[in-house]
């Protein structure tokens, strides 16, 4: 018996002894980190940001991880505010620069359902003490954000440098590539910077000898609704059952000859899976400018706040079915006035 009791303590302290040892591992990411003290977290949000637990990563629930990595104020933090926290544009003006890697969890549905990992600008893959193989061994989706109103020649070479990083540690990573603050572009340049830097950074991994490597660009601006559209598609990439909602869609589109359907997440506006038929832009926006008014009014004549609002819907289920029938498309999309006090 008391040999029996003896193994069994040598197994506890062994155990121990390996956990101490994971947990030294880490240590090096707790530098890069929010501590406690972090004041992003948005308390109306509902979105849980903040501290990163060291026992986070080896933890069983298993929910898709999305990166937000670029160069210093390519517009990370804005992307992330105006999508998820409902912050106006011209407040991302006011936002300070990023210096710890700001974690945060959305969970707005069982399809929404996924976390968000905003990285400092000017985080560096060589410093021993970031641990990268352990953030990117856990990732669904790397965004990588690039100014296309600046010179992107050095966000070029951190793109090429984070992605083949992230790729030789964990190949099955969406890498997508958001052409961002096109709003200050004419169409001719916006076309003209996708084709030179979709050109550039397959050129480089082509000479790196990683053409197996794919890269997904998108034009995005906090401005309109380009960068609800790109996230949307992100996140699809992520949500193993989309065929299967994709085909209910065309099912429902078929037999009700209603001309397209959007299965939409409320809270943040990105729209989970569609029919078949191509999506225009005009149709998307009116879609989320209708939701808008769904809000605004169910705040009005249900007497609640937009933020207690937007928390019954997150309580509730805020995936909806979005349809639009032909008469709703014939007409010009107006736009519906957000407070309609
Ligand atoms: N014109 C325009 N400006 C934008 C857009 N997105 C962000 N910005 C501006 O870009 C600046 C930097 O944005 P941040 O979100 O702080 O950038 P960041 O990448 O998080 O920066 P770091 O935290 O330093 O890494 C802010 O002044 C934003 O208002 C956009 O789509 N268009």
């Amino acid at each position: 018996m008391s040999q029996v009791l003896g193994k069994q303590q040598q197994q506890q302290q062994q155990q121990d002894e390996e956990e101490e040892e994971e947990e030294d591992e880490l240590v090096g990411l707790a530098d890069y980190v929010d501590g406690p003290d972090s004041s992003d977290a948005d308390p109306e949000s509902g979105a849980e940001e903040g501290v990163l637990d060291f026992s986070d990563p080896f933890s069983t629930e298993v929910k898709p991880r999305i990166l937000l990595m670029g160069l210093r104020r390519s517009g990370k933090s804005s992307i992330q505010k105006v999508v998820f926290h409902k912050m106006s544009p011209n407040e991302t003006l006011f936002l300070e620069s990023t210096n710890k890697i700001c974690r945060e969890d959305v969970s707005n549905s069982s399809f929404v359902n996924f976390q968000i990992w905003d990285f400092p600008g000017q985080i560096d893959f060589f410093d021993p003490t970031f641990d990268y193989e352990m953030i990117f061994r856990g990732t669904g989706a790397l965004i990588f954000v690039i100014d296309s109103q600046d010179d992107y020649m050095e966000a070029l070479a951190r793109l090429h440098l984070t992605v083949t990083r992230a790729y030789k540690v964990h190949p099955d990573i969406n890498f997508e590539v958001f052409i961002h603050k096109v709003d200050g572009l004419s169409d001719d340049h916006k076309i003209e910077t996708q084709r030179d830097i979709h050109q550039r950074a397959n050129d480089d991994l082509a000479d790196a000898g990683l053409e197996k490597i794919h890269l997904s660009f998108y034009l995005t601006s906090i401005y309109d609704h380009s960068i609800f559209e790109a996230f949307s598609k992100v996140v699809q990439k992520l949500i193993p059952q989309l065929p299967t909602l994709e085909n209910l869609l065309n099912i429902f589109i078929s037999n009700s000859g209603i001309e397209k359907a959007f299965l939409f997440d409320v809270v943040s506006k990105i729209y989970i899976a569609t029919d078949s038929t191509p999506v225009d832009m005009q149709t998307y926006e009116l879609c989320c400018d209708m939701i808008d008014v769904v809000i605004d009014i169910s705040c009005i004549y249900g007497g609640f706040s937009p933020p207690q609002m937007l928390r019954k819907l997150r309580t509730i289920n805020s995936s909806f079915t979005f349809t639009l029938s032909g008469s709703a498309l014939s007409k010009p999309p107006r736009r519906w006035s957000r407070n309609p006090l």
